[in-house]
């Protein structure tokens, strides 16, 4: 069985949700289909519990009312027949009394859990809804009863294939299953979700689950592109990327996939296809175990990063000393992205800084501590086996005129990353489209 993911561009009208009934359908074979909220629905359902949090419910109200208005305008036209019109706007109109009952009452992080969790379960209606008006065999499964997340808010992998099992054979016969992307419980039973952008990794959970023989994600471009299209001009899509290629490019910016989503398809071997909704027949992206020598594929970069220099002669010959500042970093809970060291010193990268005042406050004590916010990693991806003579050269090279606050090579054999200032990322990305793709 394959999985087929559909994100909130592939799901934002109901042209695109008959788009999707289209595709799901063309092989004739069992498929299972996760589904993102449609497109802007899971920020108006933030921004209708930013003003909860606020105490502001006629805020709230007017967000929910003008939600309201364009899904009933979309029933009117995803549907012909009138028996599935009046089950949809009736479904609908229980989930936005629901939104409704929130701005009565008390609202904490539990409370908007659940509100950003509607988006899903509405696309995932109305999708199924429609394939069974044109006679599809086609059941919704409710992710909240296998996808769940563990103590360390984690998903628990054993608990959603054992549950999934279970669902899959309470409902044999089906051509279609469909279920939410990105909402889930966690271990406390609650609803809960695996952050934004997290359908992809339901996708990815729900392949390895199966196990699934390809899980694909379909969105609104032809597959990763070898730099940010949304920065640079004349990006080229990349035909094919390892496993650890694409973990890569996902963590260091490349929005197309969750950087979370490869992991659970890598352990598991199973290809992960990005496939293009507005043109399926166009190529895409495969990731695999292939691993291509001697080959740069693409270019990605991540913002909001803060660089951290602490310099001390104390760590002059000295054993442990790494260990007591990255005990700090661990301490607070606060991932480090890049290091660089050399005897005296050493340089991180993070992007989280909302402990960032503590932080430098217990790295003082140690030695001199400098700090450098608004900064961009800027992660170039391919075979960088470090016995590929010249490839870094060819790198560095396209940062020969933007100030390069970190370099960090021979990490793994697939990155190399430049630490540079955010005002500096779109000529980094355009030097490098043009040093490593004549473009
Ligand atoms: N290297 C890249 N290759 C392809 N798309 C990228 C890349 N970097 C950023 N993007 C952006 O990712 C977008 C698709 O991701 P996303 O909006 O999350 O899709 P969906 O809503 O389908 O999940 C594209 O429209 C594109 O602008
Ligand atoms: N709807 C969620 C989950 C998601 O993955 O969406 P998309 O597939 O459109 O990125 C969000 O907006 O974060």
């Amino acid at each position: 069985m394959k999985v087929m993911k559909f994100g909130g561009t592939s799901v934002g009208s109901p042209e695109r949700m008959k788009g999707v009934a289209s595709l799901v359908t063309e092989s004739g074979e069992p498929t299972f289909v996760v589904l993102s909220a449609m497109s802007g629905t899971t920020n108006s359902l933030v921004e209708i519990s930013d003003y909860l949090y606020k105490k502001n419910p006629e805020g709230a109200n007017e967000v929910i009312n003008k939600l309201e208005a364009k899904y009933m305008q979309h029933v009117e036209e995803l549907y012909s027949k009138e028996e599935t019109k009046k089950a949809t706007r009736e479904f609908l109109a229980g989930e936005f009394d629901y939104l409704r009952s929130f701005t009565k009452d008390l609202f904490t992080s539990f409370e908007e859990k659940s509100i950003v969790a509607q988006g899903e379960i509405m696309s995932t209606n109305m999708v199924v809804n429609y394939l069974n008006e044109i006679g599809v065999k086609a059941v919704l499964l409710n992710a909240l009863d296998f996808m769940r997340t563990d103590k360390n808010a984690e998903p628990d992998t054993q608990y959603i294939k054992e549950k999934l099992h279970d669902v899959m054979e309470a409902n044999t016969g089906y051509q279609i299953y469909i279920t939410q992307g990105f909402i889930c419980r966690n271990a406390y039973g609650e609803v809960d979700n695996l952050q934004r952008g997290g359908s992809d990794y339901t996708a990815s959970l729900i392949g390895a689950a199966l196990p699934a023989e390809e899980i694909q994600i379909w969105t609104d471009i032809d597959g990763m592109h070898n730099n940010d299209p949304r920065i640079v001009e004349k990006t080229e899509a990349v035909r094919q990327l390892n496993f650890e290629e694409a973990a890569e490019l996902a963590y260091f910016g490349a929005k197309i996939l969750h950087p979370t989503c490869v992991q659970p398809a890598k352990y598991a071997g199973i290809p992960v296809r990005l496939k293009y909704t507005m043109d399926p027949k166009a190529d895409g992206t495969i990731i695999d175990n292939v691993i291509v020598r001697g080959k740069i594929k693409a270019v990605a970069a991540k913002d909001n990063i803060t660089a951290i220099k602490i310099k001390s002669s104390r760590m002059l010959l000295a054993t442990g000393f790494l260990r007591k500042v990255f005990e700090i970093f661990e301490s607070y809970q606060t991932p480090i992205d890049m290091i660089t060291t050399s005897e005296v010193g050493v340089s991180m990268s993070i992007d989280n800084d909302s402990h960032l005042n503590e932080i430098v406050d217990e790295l003082k004590k140690y030695g001199t501590v400098t700090v450098d916010s608004n900064m961009c990693i800027v992660c170039v991806v391919g075979d960088l086996d470090w016995s590929n003579l010249g490839f870094e050269t060819i790198a560095t090279d396209a940062m020969k005129n933007i100030p390069v606050r970190m370099i960090s090579y021979g990490g793994s054999n697939y990155n190399i990353s430049f630490l540079i200032r955010e005002a500096d990322k779109k000529q980094a990305l355009q030097n490098l489209s043009k040093v490593l793709f004549n473009k």
